[in-house]
């Protein structure tokens, strides 16, 4: 059994604050993301959560609070931290002018793999994630689905204990999708905890048995899916309301708008 999965939590943040210039992005978060679940972090646009999930993940340094994760100081501790997650940032950016093979050899090097181990590794992850075809093509000529999928391939390749992974299903095709979810699902039976942040509601509902709603730079609800959701027909019905976006009318002031003269 991993670390986290013996009662730690995951993820604990504590009073996050991160401001830019007059935008509080962050506004004093506390949240205690429980391990060996499939968590969603869903919000509005701006809500703040790839500023989270860049704090979380050692990216960002925030400006006030503590992170731990699985135990670790992010901040005091970022090498432990580092060795136990596995990431996969908005606007990924690769090593180009290296081929998908190439990708995942180098980071299993970095990530201090013995190179026959990384081998394997890198064969069965192309093979599962449909990219064997094209290993030997140079990640600049990726698509984006592809590109999500070699990135998730490179974030997995060391077995981390929590991965996080901000809009995974962005620009995947329904086939690619479901393959990276079953990926996934496999991966939090055996106890490992997976984060990630979606607008998609219907997915997060899908998948996850724990979200975290953000809005404003804070934590609206958190809590077992089933529990955020309340009465509620939908996630997306809970979300609604949750955000204060329930009733708008969206089209109201748009009168001009419309093919008909
Ligand atoms: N580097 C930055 N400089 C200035 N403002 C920033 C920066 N990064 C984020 N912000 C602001 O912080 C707020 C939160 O942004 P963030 O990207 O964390 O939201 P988000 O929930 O991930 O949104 P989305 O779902 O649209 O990706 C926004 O108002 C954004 O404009």
């Amino acid at each position: 059994m991993n670390e986290v999965g013996a009662g730690v939590a995951a993820v604990r943040v504590q009073g996050l604050w991160k401001r830019f210039g007059e935008q509080i992005a962050v506004a004093g978060i506390d949240l205690e993301l429980p391990a060996g679940r499939f968590i969603g972090l869903v919000g509005p646009n701006g809500a703040g959560k790839t500023t989270t999930l860049s704090m979380v993940t050692g990216l960002l340094r925030p400006d006030q609070g503590t992170v731990e994760v699985a135990g670790h100081d992010v901040w005091r501790d970022p090498v432990a931290v580092k060795a136990r997650i596995g990431v996969l940032p908005e606007g990924l950016r690769l090593f180009e002018r290296l081929s998908g093979r190439e990708l995942l050899a180098y980071t299993g090097r970095l990530r201090g793999l013995p190179g026959d181990e990384v081998d394997k590794r890198a064969t069965q992850l192309l093979d599962v994630l449909g990219l064997a075809g094209a290993q030997h093509k140079l990640v600049v000529d990726y698509s984006t689905g592809m590109r999500k999928k070699i990135g998730l391939a490179a974030a997995l390749l060391h077995n981390p204990e929590v991965l996080f992974l901000d809009e995974p299903f962005e620009g995947v095709d329904p086939v690619s999708a479901q393959t990276i979810r079953g990926v996934l699902e496999r991966y939090t039976a055996s106890g490992a905890t997976v984060v990630f942040s979606s607008h998609v509601m219907e997915l997060v509902e899908s998948l996850c048995d724990w979200v975290a709603v953000m809005a404003a730079g804070r934590i609206r609800a958190h809590g077992p899916l089933a529990e955020v959701r309340g009465d509620a027909p939908s996630l997306q019905q809970a979300f609604l309301e949750l955000v204060g976006a329930h009733g708008h009318d969206a089209g109201a002031d748009l009168d001009w708008l419309g093919g008909v003269r």
